[in-house]
């Protein structure tokens, strides 16, 4: 008999999951898939269920690392709720595999899991592809993803200016006042973007949001929203102009309304460019089109688990 899967809460990943471990295994295995050794990294196009009732839809993400024997699924659900809700738009389970036996041997908080992990994706992004001198940062939205990316931006990053707008003011205004460091709010996308020097869009928008006319040539944008074919977050100028770097072809080609709707081509994938097969072009402008991949979770799932199995 198979033993039961450990249980591991919201608490303890946040707590276990540290910038400094998952960065570097990320690059790792964006860098496999990015070979597609088949044999290496397996991970389909994930399944969505589309939950029309509710504004809403679940994926199914599973993935499997064979050359560090990680194998895990990650069920994430996203609904597009009203402003008053209480409920969060996205929460997330991973479950990780024992791959030689078969049985599950975790079953974890993935809601902390996406948030860190796209953040973290989102920094490298930065780290290849920003200008040689950053020194604006622009958040644009005030959800938990932007709280992710707050975090590990200014971890890694200095920015002499970080400036954040979201559509109602007063969340802005809630996110700057629970920060460590000063923010300045804006009363416009505009007013946030104009100088900028990086730009993260992590909204729930299914229309453009960010123009390119507002964009400082050279600027990145690390445009993290808009998950399904018909959304957008940025318009066709800026998809057009910018050379576009996305985490997984096949995964754009699918999901990403930026993409599919402007005809943008898509430059390289950022494993390419960590692997050195494909320029960063970090004179030009750049857009790093995130959609978020099960490889992802499985090598941060698996780091919560050694390091919860650590501690015992
Ligand atoms: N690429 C990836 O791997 C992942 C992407 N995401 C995406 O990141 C985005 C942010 O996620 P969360 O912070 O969890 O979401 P959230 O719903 O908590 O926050 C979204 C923000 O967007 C704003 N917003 C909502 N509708 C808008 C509109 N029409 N125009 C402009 N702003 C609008 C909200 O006011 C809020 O500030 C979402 O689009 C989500 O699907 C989330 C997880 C992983
Ligand atoms: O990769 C993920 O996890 C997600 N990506 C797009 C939005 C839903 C969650």
């Amino acid at each position: 008999m198979s033993e039961l899967p450990v249980l591991i809460s919201r608490d303890d990943v946040v707590r276990l999951l540290k910038n400094s471990d998952l960065i570097p295994r990320l690059e790792k295995v964006m860098g496999m898939f990015s070979k597609r050794n088949n044999a290496e990294v397996i991970q389909p196009l994930r399944t969505i269920i589309p939950l029309h009732k509710y504004n809403g839809f679940v994926g199914m993400m599973p993935a499997y690392v064979a050359h560090e024997d990680i194998l895990a699924t990650k069920m994430v659900s996203l609904y597009r709720r009203g402003n008053d809700s209480v409920l969060p738009a996205h929460q997330a389970t991973v479950l990780l595999f024992d791959p030689e036996r078969g049985n599950v041997t975790a079953v974890m908080d993935g809601t902390a899991i996406t948030e860190k992990r796209t953040a973290a994706v989102s920094a490298i992004s930065a780290k290849l592809l920003m200008p040689a001198r950053a020194e604006v940062l622009c958040i644009l939205g005030s959800g938990p993803q932007a709280v992710s990316h707050y975090e590990v931006f200014t971890e890694m990053f200095s920015f002499k200016e970080i400036r954040v707008w979201s559509r109602r003011r007063e969340r802005a205004e809630q996110f700057a006042s629970a920060l460590q460091g000063p923010v300045t709010v804006c009363s416009s996308v505009k007013d946030a973007v104009v100088g900028a020097d990086v730009i993260i869009t992590v909204t729930l928008a299914t229309e453009p949001v960010l123009l390119g006319e507002w964009v400082k040539p050279g600027a990145h944008v690390a445009a993290v929203g808009a998950c399904r074919p018909n959304w957008r977050e940025l318009d066709d100028a800026l998809m057009r102009e910018a050379v576009v770097y996305v985490d997984s072809r096949e995964g754009a080609a699918a999901e990403s309304g930026d993409i599919i709707l402007s005809g943008a081509s898509v430059f390289a994938e950022l494993g390419e460019v960590i692997n050195g097969t494909k320029p960063a072009e970090r004179e030009k402008t750049t857009v790093f089109k995130s959609l978020g991949m099960g490889i992802q979770d499985a090598v941060s799932a698996k780091l919560v688990f050694d390091q919860w199995k650590s501690q015992l």
